[in-house]
Protein backbone atom coordinates (compact mmCIF):
# COMPACT_ATOMS: atom_id res chain seq x y z
CA UNK A 1 0.00 0.00 0.00
CA UNK A 2 0.91 3.40 -0.83
CA UNK A 3 -0.51 7.13 -0.67
CA UNK A 4 -0.38 8.06 -4.65
CA UNK A 5 -3.33 7.96 -6.13
CA UNK A 6 -4.53 5.00 -7.79
CA UNK A 7 -5.75 5.09 -11.52
CA UNK A 8 -8.21 2.82 -13.73
CA UNK A 9 -7.66 3.46 -17.12
CA UNK A 10 -10.34 2.23 -19.64
CA UNK A 11 -10.16 1.05 -22.87
CA UNK A 12 -6.60 -0.86 -21.97
CA UNK A 13 -6.11 -2.21 -25.51
CA UNK A 14 -7.25 1.23 -27.39
CA UNK A 15 -3.81 3.37 -28.81
CA UNK A 16 -5.05 5.80 -26.00
CA UNK A 17 -5.45 3.10 -23.44
CA UNK A 18 -2.04 1.84 -23.78
CA UNK A 19 -0.21 4.96 -24.31
CA UNK A 20 -2.24 5.92 -20.70
CA UNK A 21 -0.63 3.05 -19.07
CA UNK A 22 2.70 3.07 -19.70
CA UNK A 23 2.23 7.18 -18.52
CA UNK A 24 1.07 5.84 -15.33
CA UNK A 25 3.53 3.06 -14.96
CA UNK A 26 6.19 5.38 -15.70
CA UNK A 27 4.95 8.05 -13.36
CA UNK A 28 6.29 8.37 -9.72
CA UNK A 29 2.89 10.62 -8.24
CA UNK A 30 0.53 7.57 -9.55
CA UNK A 31 -0.27 3.71 -9.47
CA UNK A 32 -1.92 1.85 -11.76
CA UNK A 33 -4.59 0.34 -9.93
CA UNK A 34 -6.34 -1.65 -12.29
CA UNK A 35 -7.36 -1.70 -16.25
CA UNK A 36 -10.99 -2.02 -18.05
CA UNK A 37 -12.02 -3.18 -21.22
CA UNK A 38 -15.16 -4.23 -22.54
CA UNK A 39 -16.80 -7.76 -21.94
CA UNK A 40 -15.82 -10.36 -24.74
CA UNK A 41 -12.50 -8.42 -25.59
CA UNK A 42 -10.00 -11.18 -25.57
CA UNK A 43 -7.47 -9.47 -23.32
CA UNK A 44 -10.24 -9.79 -20.40
CA UNK A 45 -8.41 -12.21 -17.72
CA UNK A 46 -5.51 -11.65 -19.25
CA UNK A 47 -2.02 -10.04 -17.13
CA UNK A 48 -2.07 -6.00 -18.77
CA UNK A 49 1.79 -6.07 -19.13
CA UNK A 50 1.76 -9.64 -21.27
CA UNK A 51 -1.23 -8.49 -23.51
CA UNK A 52 0.72 -5.78 -24.30
CA UNK A 53 3.71 -7.50 -25.81
CA UNK A 54 6.00 -7.20 -22.15
CA UNK A 55 6.02 -8.81 -18.81
CA UNK A 56 3.75 -9.67 -16.51
CA UNK A 57 2.67 -6.65 -14.28
CA UNK A 58 0.45 -8.47 -12.22
CA UNK A 59 -2.42 -6.54 -12.99
CA UNK A 60 -5.25 -8.35 -14.82
CA UNK A 61 -7.84 -6.89 -17.45
CA UNK A 62 -11.32 -6.53 -16.33
CA UNK A 63 -14.90 -5.73 -17.90
CA UNK A 64 -15.70 -5.36 -14.29
CA UNK A 65 -15.76 -1.87 -13.93
CA UNK A 66 -17.61 -1.13 -10.86
CA UNK A 67 -15.40 -3.80 -8.79
CA UNK A 68 -12.05 -1.89 -10.68
CA UNK A 69 -13.16 1.50 -10.00
CA UNK A 70 -13.53 0.70 -6.30
CA UNK A 71 -10.25 0.34 -5.78
CA UNK A 72 -9.08 3.65 -7.12
CA UNK A 73 -9.09 6.89 -6.82
CA UNK A 74 -9.48 8.34 -10.49
CA UNK A 75 -10.03 6.53 -13.78
CA UNK A 76 -9.22 7.79 -17.40
CA UNK A 77 -11.26 7.31 -19.96
CA UNK A 78 -10.87 7.50 -23.34
CA UNK A 79 -13.36 5.17 -25.05
CA UNK A 80 -16.76 5.61 -26.86
CA UNK A 81 -19.45 7.89 -26.09
CA UNK A 82 -21.90 5.42 -24.14
CA UNK A 83 -19.19 3.59 -22.71
CA UNK A 84 -18.20 7.00 -21.41
CA UNK A 85 -21.55 7.56 -19.82
CA UNK A 86 -21.69 4.08 -18.24
CA UNK A 87 -18.54 4.73 -16.35
CA UNK A 88 -19.53 7.98 -15.07
CA UNK A 89 -22.05 6.73 -13.28
CA UNK A 90 -19.81 4.09 -12.06
CA UNK A 91 -16.80 6.53 -11.26
CA UNK A 92 -19.92 8.84 -8.92
CA UNK A 93 -20.73 5.36 -7.17
CA UNK A 94 -17.49 4.44 -6.43
CA UNK A 95 -16.04 7.78 -5.61
CA UNK A 96 -13.61 8.41 -8.17
CA UNK A 97 -12.37 11.10 -9.96
CA UNK A 98 -13.26 10.74 -13.92
CA UNK A 99 -11.05 12.16 -16.59
CA UNK A 100 -12.98 11.67 -19.79
CA UNK A 101 -10.89 12.72 -23.17
CA UNK A 102 -13.97 10.46 -25.30
CA UNK A 103 -14.80 12.75 -28.18
CA UNK A 104 -18.02 12.49 -30.79
CA UNK A 105 -20.40 12.84 -27.96
CA UNK A 106 -23.45 14.40 -29.03
CA UNK A 107 -25.27 17.79 -26.70
CA UNK A 108 -28.08 14.55 -25.11
CA UNK A 109 -24.60 12.86 -24.25
CA UNK A 110 -22.86 15.51 -22.89
CA UNK A 111 -26.19 16.30 -20.89
CA UNK A 112 -26.31 12.89 -19.32
CA UNK A 113 -22.66 13.52 -17.43
CA UNK A 114 -24.46 16.15 -15.16
CA UNK A 115 -25.59 13.72 -12.82
CA UNK A 116 -22.41 12.71 -12.37
CA UNK A 117 -20.72 16.36 -12.38
CA UNK A 118 -23.03 16.46 -9.28
CA UNK A 119 -21.38 13.14 -6.95
CA UNK A 120 -17.80 13.69 -8.37
CA UNK A 121 -15.19 15.48 -9.96
CA UNK A 122 -15.08 15.35 -13.62
CA UNK A 123 -12.49 16.57 -16.10
CA UNK A 124 -13.83 16.63 -19.51
CA UNK A 125 -11.53 18.05 -22.51
CA UNK A 126 -11.42 16.99 -26.35
CA UNK A 127 -7.65 17.90 -26.20
CA UNK A 128 -5.85 17.11 -23.01
CA UNK A 129 -2.32 18.22 -24.11
CA UNK A 130 -1.25 21.98 -22.78
CA UNK A 131 -0.46 23.21 -26.35
CA UNK A 132 -4.01 22.90 -27.72
CA UNK A 133 -5.39 24.25 -24.12
CA UNK A 134 -3.17 27.43 -25.01
CA UNK A 135 -4.62 27.55 -28.51
CA UNK A 136 -7.73 27.55 -27.53
CA UNK A 137 -7.31 30.80 -25.26
CA UNK A 138 -5.49 32.37 -28.06
CA UNK A 139 -7.96 31.70 -30.48
CA UNK A 140 -10.59 33.02 -28.27
CA UNK A 141 -8.06 36.23 -28.36
CA UNK A 142 -7.59 36.16 -31.77
CA UNK A 143 -11.44 35.92 -32.47
CA UNK A 144 -12.02 38.62 -30.11
CA UNK A 145 -9.99 41.64 -31.78
CA UNK A 146 -10.95 40.32 -34.47
CA UNK A 147 -14.22 41.31 -36.67
CA UNK A 148 -16.49 39.13 -39.22
CA UNK A 149 -13.60 40.72 -42.22
CA UNK A 150 -11.88 37.87 -40.96
CA UNK A 151 -13.09 34.46 -41.86
CA UNK A 152 -12.77 31.85 -39.19
CA UNK A 153 -11.94 28.33 -40.75
CA UNK A 154 -11.24 25.44 -38.79
CA UNK A 155 -8.99 22.78 -40.35
CA UNK A 156 -8.06 19.31 -38.62
CA UNK A 157 -6.13 16.17 -39.46
CA UNK A 158 -6.17 12.63 -38.05
CA UNK A 159 -5.27 9.31 -38.78
CA UNK A 160 -7.48 6.94 -40.58
CA UNK A 161 -8.85 4.86 -37.47
CA UNK A 162 -10.56 8.15 -36.19
CA UNK A 163 -14.29 7.59 -36.04
CA UNK A 164 -15.58 11.33 -35.20
CA UNK A 165 -15.70 14.15 -37.22
CA UNK A 166 -15.14 17.29 -37.05
CA UNK A 167 -12.45 16.18 -34.08
CA UNK A 168 -13.27 16.98 -30.45
CA UNK A 169 -10.28 19.13 -30.89
CA UNK A 170 -12.01 21.46 -33.76
CA UNK A 171 -14.85 21.76 -31.72
CA UNK A 172 -13.36 23.26 -28.57
CA UNK A 173 -11.20 25.53 -31.37
CA UNK A 174 -14.74 26.77 -33.05
CA UNK A 175 -16.44 27.30 -29.70
CA UNK A 176 -13.03 29.25 -28.61
CA UNK A 177 -13.63 31.46 -31.85
CA UNK A 178 -17.27 31.86 -31.18
CA UNK A 179 -16.97 32.80 -27.54
CA UNK A 180 -14.61 35.11 -28.78
CA UNK A 181 -16.95 36.72 -31.26
CA UNK A 182 -19.55 36.74 -28.65
CA UNK A 183 -22.12 34.32 -30.62
CA UNK A 184 -23.01 30.89 -30.30
CA UNK A 185 -21.32 28.09 -32.04
CA UNK A 186 -24.17 26.44 -33.17
CA UNK A 187 -25.90 29.36 -35.22
CA UNK A 188 -23.10 30.11 -37.13
CA UNK A 189 -21.04 26.30 -37.75
CA UNK A 190 -20.58 25.53 -41.17
CA UNK A 191 -20.31 21.85 -41.42
CA UNK A 192 -19.14 19.49 -44.22
CA UNK A 193 -19.50 21.51 -46.98
CA UNK A 194 -20.28 19.57 -50.76
CA UNK A 195 -21.67 20.64 -54.18
CA UNK A 196 -23.47 23.85 -54.70
CA UNK A 197 -22.91 25.16 -51.16
CA UNK A 198 -23.45 29.09 -52.23
CA UNK A 199 -21.01 31.64 -51.13
CA UNK A 200 -19.65 31.90 -47.56
CA UNK A 201 -21.88 33.39 -45.42
CA UNK A 202 -20.02 36.23 -43.46
CA UNK A 203 -19.70 35.84 -39.78
CA UNK A 204 -19.82 31.40 -40.40
CA UNK A 205 -17.13 29.02 -38.59
CA UNK A 206 -16.48 26.27 -41.17
CA UNK A 207 -15.21 23.08 -40.19
CA UNK A 208 -12.70 20.72 -42.51
CA UNK A 209 -11.56 17.16 -41.24
CA UNK A 210 -9.15 15.08 -43.45
CA UNK A 211 -8.41 11.81 -42.61
CA UNK A 212 -5.32 9.95 -43.70
CA UNK A 213 -2.39 7.38 -42.27
CA UNK A 214 -0.66 8.09 -38.65
CA UNK A 215 -1.32 11.51 -38.55
CA UNK A 216 -1.65 11.98 -34.89
CA UNK A 217 -3.46 15.02 -34.78
CA UNK A 218 -3.08 18.57 -36.56
CA UNK A 219 -5.08 22.06 -35.93
CA UNK A 220 -5.35 24.92 -37.60
CA UNK A 221 -7.36 28.30 -37.28
CA UNK A 222 -7.03 29.98 -40.05
CA UNK A 223 -8.53 34.11 -40.08
CA UNK A 224 -8.62 34.93 -43.48
CA UNK A 225 -9.03 38.28 -44.48
CA UNK A 226 -9.15 40.53 -47.68
CA UNK A 227 -4.91 40.69 -48.24
CA UNK A 228 -3.95 39.02 -45.11
CA UNK A 229 -4.08 35.98 -43.69
CA UNK A 230 -3.34 34.63 -39.80
CA UNK A 231 -2.90 30.78 -39.39
CA UNK A 232 -2.75 29.46 -35.48
CA UNK A 233 -1.04 25.68 -35.34
CA UNK A 234 -0.84 22.90 -32.94
CA UNK A 235 0.81 19.92 -34.43
CA UNK A 236 0.37 16.14 -31.80
CA UNK A 237 3.26 13.83 -33.26
CA UNK A 238 3.20 11.61 -30.19
CA UNK A 239 0.10 10.76 -27.80
CA UNK A 240 2.11 10.86 -24.99
CA UNK A 241 1.12 14.79 -24.75
CA UNK A 242 -2.45 13.59 -24.18
CA UNK A 243 -2.09 10.76 -21.63
CA UNK A 244 0.31 13.42 -19.80
CA UNK A 245 -2.21 16.25 -19.38
CA UNK A 246 -4.73 12.72 -18.67
CA UNK A 247 -2.86 12.17 -15.45
CA UNK A 248 -2.18 15.75 -14.60
CA UNK A 249 -6.10 15.84 -14.35
CA UNK A 250 -6.22 13.25 -12.61
CA UNK A 251 -4.10 14.31 -10.22
CA UNK A 252 -5.30 18.05 -10.10
CA UNK A 253 -8.85 16.20 -9.29
CA UNK A 254 -7.86 14.77 -6.00
CA UNK A 255 -9.71 16.29 -2.95
CA UNK A 256 -11.29 19.39 -5.35
CA UNK A 257 -15.34 19.72 -4.79
CA UNK A 258 -17.67 17.68 -7.11
CA UNK A 259 -18.22 19.26 -10.43
CA UNK A 260 -17.32 19.72 -14.14
CA UNK A 261 -14.09 20.79 -14.99
CA UNK A 262 -11.93 21.18 -18.04
CA UNK A 263 -8.50 21.10 -18.80
CA UNK A 264 -8.10 25.17 -18.78
CA UNK A 265 -9.15 24.73 -14.74
CA UNK A 266 -6.34 21.93 -14.77
CA UNK A 267 -3.84 24.06 -16.17
CA UNK A 268 -4.84 27.36 -15.03
CA UNK A 269 -5.01 29.18 -18.29
N1 LIG B 1 -9.11 14.28 -25.32
C1 LIG B 1 -7.93 13.94 -25.88
O1 LIG B 1 -6.87 14.53 -25.59
C2 LIG B 1 -7.90 12.79 -26.84
C3 LIG B 1 -9.04 12.13 -27.10
N2 LIG B 1 -9.03 11.01 -27.89
C4 LIG B 1 -10.31 10.31 -27.99
O2 LIG B 1 -10.23 9.12 -27.22
C5 LIG B 1 -11.10 8.14 -27.76
C6 LIG B 1 -10.35 6.83 -28.00
O3 LIG B 1 -9.38 7.03 -28.99
P1 LIG B 1 -8.40 5.83 -29.44
O4 LIG B 1 -7.66 5.31 -28.25
O5 LIG B 1 -7.67 6.33 -30.61
O6 LIG B 1 -9.49 4.75 -29.90
P2 LIG B 1 -9.36 3.16 -29.93
O7 LIG B 1 -10.47 2.68 -30.80
O8 LIG B 1 -7.96 2.76 -30.22
O9 LIG B 1 -9.67 2.75 -28.42
C7 LIG B 1 -10.94 2.76 -27.83
C8 LIG B 1 -10.95 1.67 -26.77
O10 LIG B 1 -12.13 1.77 -26.00
C9 LIG B 1 -12.58 0.45 -25.77
N3 LIG B 1 -13.98 0.43 -25.38
C10 LIG B 1 -15.06 0.74 -26.15
N4 LIG B 1 -16.17 0.54 -25.42
C11 LIG B 1 -15.80 0.10 -24.21
C12 LIG B 1 -16.48 -0.31 -23.03
N5 LIG B 1 -17.81 -0.30 -22.97
N6 LIG B 1 -15.76 -0.71 -21.96
C13 LIG B 1 -14.41 -0.71 -22.00
N7 LIG B 1 -13.70 -0.35 -23.08
C14 LIG B 1 -14.39 0.04 -24.17
C15 LIG B 1 -12.31 -0.28 -27.08
O11 LIG B 1 -12.34 -1.69 -26.94
C16 LIG B 1 -10.92 0.25 -27.39
O12 LIG B 1 -9.92 -0.49 -26.76
C17 LIG B 1 -11.68 8.77 -29.05
O13 LIG B 1 -12.93 9.35 -28.75
C18 LIG B 1 -10.66 9.85 -29.38
O14 LIG B 1 -11.18 10.89 -30.15
C19 LIG B 1 -7.89 10.53 -28.44
C20 LIG B 1 -6.71 11.18 -28.24
C21 LIG B 1 -6.61 12.39 -27.43
O1 LIG C 1 -8.93 10.45 -32.11
C1 LIG C 1 -7.80 10.98 -31.92
O2 LIG C 1 -6.76 10.39 -32.24
C2 LIG C 1 -7.73 12.31 -31.31
N1 LIG C 1 -8.82 12.80 -30.84
C3 LIG C 1 -8.98 14.05 -30.17
C4 LIG C 1 -9.92 14.93 -30.96
O3 LIG C 1 -10.98 14.43 -31.42
O4 LIG C 1 -9.65 16.12 -31.09
C5 LIG C 1 -7.68 14.69 -29.79
C6 LIG C 1 -6.52 14.43 -30.70
O5 LIG C 1 -6.56 15.34 -31.75
C7 LIG C 1 -6.44 12.99 -31.18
Amino acid sequence: MTDKPGIVITGASGRMGQMLIKTVLESDKAELAGVVEREGHDWVGQDIGIAMGGAALGVAVTDDALAAFSEAQAVIDFTAPEATIAFSKLAAQAGCVHVIGTTGMSDAQIAALDPAARDTVLVRAGNMSLGVNLLVQLTKKVAAALDEEFDIEVIEAHHHHKVDAPSGTALMLGEAAAEGRGVKLADVADRGRDGITGARKKGDIGFTAIRGGDIVGEHDVLFAAAGERIVLRHMATDRAIFARGALKAALWGQGKAAGAYDMIDVLGL
